[in-house]
């Protein structure tokens, strides 16, 4: 019996020990998945986590951020069911408004016991978790923060990334999603810096959770990774709830006006005062200050670990996952790639995490999701053999509430059998639909066999096997 196993059987963490088969720097999404699946196969393992398990996406990621999501969407549902002839028990001054310390009692109690989870499936897998930062003395051997030194002929780094904010004047006075996460209540006015996910994402709920929200972007459109059209229609539903979207803005300065904020234009215009101002202008990855250059690991220019398709780095036997490599900063990837990393080093099967076609969803209001080419990558790639399918149209709940809020969805098909290489969903229930379409997208589906497909009515989903 490996010492591992007599570890996990006793259910005991083993953290006297000094010499692992596996050490894992980081207790994120990866680092986690590749720790568990690692101790699975009997290796020996040691995780260093200095922070809270489960990383950016437990913590200040996915589940804070869709929990407020879910409250926003509970938000719109309650105005539509005041709108349809439901009484609603509340200040009539203020209807359907949330009390945000209740809410975010529930939010980190769901959390806390995702920590507690964790926590219980460690002990039982035997993983000596160390609570505290590493870096890497040499190619086997981490040094801790306390100064003890692991050793293991394998390393997983899964350090993740770190919110930045832009390097301008009066930056400091701007805020960032993981200061999100802290707020008790909606801020008044919020400009929002980004187009991305996590300006899109945070911009749509404290819209429906009551704040004025302005959203400042660089470019002409949002979410530039996405299908041009179901963007653009987004921007509409944005419009249309409220949300005042400034194109072609690049912000210069930040500056104070008493308690508030104004935005200084890169024109020399000046915005008017808010509450709030948030950047949502993306991450950096957490490669520095962990011994890589000591070690001679290679960086890309934007400071991510370098990996190969079975996520080694250029020194052997040091591998890495999730954020801190230039692959998509998803939870699910970061999982996917750990996992198969793991069976194929100690559970000796084959297999890699293939990069393409990976489905995605933006928790906007309306919800926008993709997987496969959009439209203009499927041009670039297969020229003009191309047919594109479009369903616009207005679902039911909205239609019955009198809302504007419509939904598109969007084929992008290839040659004359009609291959689909592409889906686009934009609109209420996107995010749940995207996942099983995917699967057939995966698949190599043709149109004829959506249309095959016997549709589900009455449902938002059957327009994907209905277009024509
Ligand atoms: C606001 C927000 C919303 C998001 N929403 C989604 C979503 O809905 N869906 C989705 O798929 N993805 C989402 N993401 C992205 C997702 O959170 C990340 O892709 C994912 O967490 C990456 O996992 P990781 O293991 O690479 O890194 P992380 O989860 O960031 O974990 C890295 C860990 O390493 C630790 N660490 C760093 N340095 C050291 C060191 N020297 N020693 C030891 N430990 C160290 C850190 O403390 C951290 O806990 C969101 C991200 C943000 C910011
Ligand atoms: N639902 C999800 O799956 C989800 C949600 C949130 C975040 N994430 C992941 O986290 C990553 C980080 O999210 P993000 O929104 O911070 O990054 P992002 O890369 O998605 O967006 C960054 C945005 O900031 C803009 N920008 C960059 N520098 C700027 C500047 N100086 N001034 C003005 N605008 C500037 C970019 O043009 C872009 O619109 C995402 O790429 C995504 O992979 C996923």
């Amino acid at each position: 019996m490996s010492q591992a196993t007599e570890a996990r059987d006793s259910g005991q963490r083993d953290e006297r020990n000094t010499e692992f088969d596996l050490i894992v720097i980081g207790g994120g999404s990866g680092g986690l998945a590749g720790a568990f699946r690692a101790a699975e196969h009997g290796a020996r393992v040691a995780l260093l986590e200095p922070s809270l398990l489960g990383g950016t996406c437990v913590n200040v990621g996915c589940v804070p951020k869709k929990a407020m999501w879910l409250a926003a969407d509970i938000a719109g549902k309650l105005r539509m069911a005041q709108s349809l002839g439901f009484s609603i028990d509340a200040d009539p001054k203020r209807p359907c408004a949330l009390d945000w310390p209740t809410f975010i009692v529930h939010r980190q109690r769901y959390i806390a016991n995702i920590h507690e989870s964790y926590r219980r499936r460690l002990d039982a897998s035997g993983i000596a978790v160390l609570p505290m930062r590493a870096q890497l003395l040499d190619a086997t051997t981490v040094e801790c923060e306390n100064g003890a030194r692991l050793s293991a002929p394998r390393i997983l780094i899964a350090t993740g990334g770190r919110v930045v904010k832009p390097q301008i004047p009066g930056a400091e006075l701007g805020t960032t999603s993981d200061d999100f996460f802290q707020w008790c209540a909606a801020p008044g006015r919020v400009a929002i810096v980004g187009a991305g996910y996590i300006a899109v994402e945070l911009a749509g709920v404290l819209q429906a959770l009551g704040s004025q929200v302005e959203l400042f972007v660089r470019g002409q459109r949002l979410l530039e990774a996405f299908d041009a059209e179901l963007t653009a229609q987004l921007a509409e539903d944005y419009r249309q709830n409220g949300v005042r979207l400034h194109f072609g803005h690049a912000v210069a300065a930040l500056e104070a006006d008493g308690a508030r904020v104004r935005l200084r234009g890169a024109d020399g215009s000046l915005s008017e005062a808010f509450d709030q101002v948030l950047f949502a202008t993306g991450r950096r990855p957490n490669s520095e200050r962990i011994g890589l250059d000591r070690v001679g690991v290679t960086l890309d220019g934007r400071g991510h670990i370098v990996v190969d398709e079975l996520h080694a780095t250029n020194v052997a036997n040091i591998h890495a996952v999730g954020d801190v490599t230039p692959n998509a900063q998803l939870t699910p990837v970061a999982i996917a790639a750990a996992r198969r990393l793991m069976d194929r080093v100690y559970g000796g099967r084959e297999g890699r995490l293939d990069q393409n076609d990976i489905p995605t969803v933006v928790f906007a209001h309306p919800p926008i999701g993709r997987v496969g080419l959009t439209e203009d990558e499927a041009r670039a790639r297969h020229g003009d053999n191309l047919h594109i399918y479009r369903a616009g149209f207005r679902p039911m709940l909205y239609a019955l509430a009198e809302s504007p809020q419509r939904s598109l969805f969007k084929l992008v098909c290839v040659g004359q059998e009609r291959r689909v290489v592409g889906i686009h969903l934009l609109g209420e229930a996107a995010d749940e639909m995207l996942q099983g379409f995917a699967v057939a997208l995966k698949r190599g589906i043709t149109l004829d066999d959506l249309r095959d497909t016997v549709a589900i009515h009455p449902t938002s989903a059957e327009e994907v096997v209905l277009m024509r």
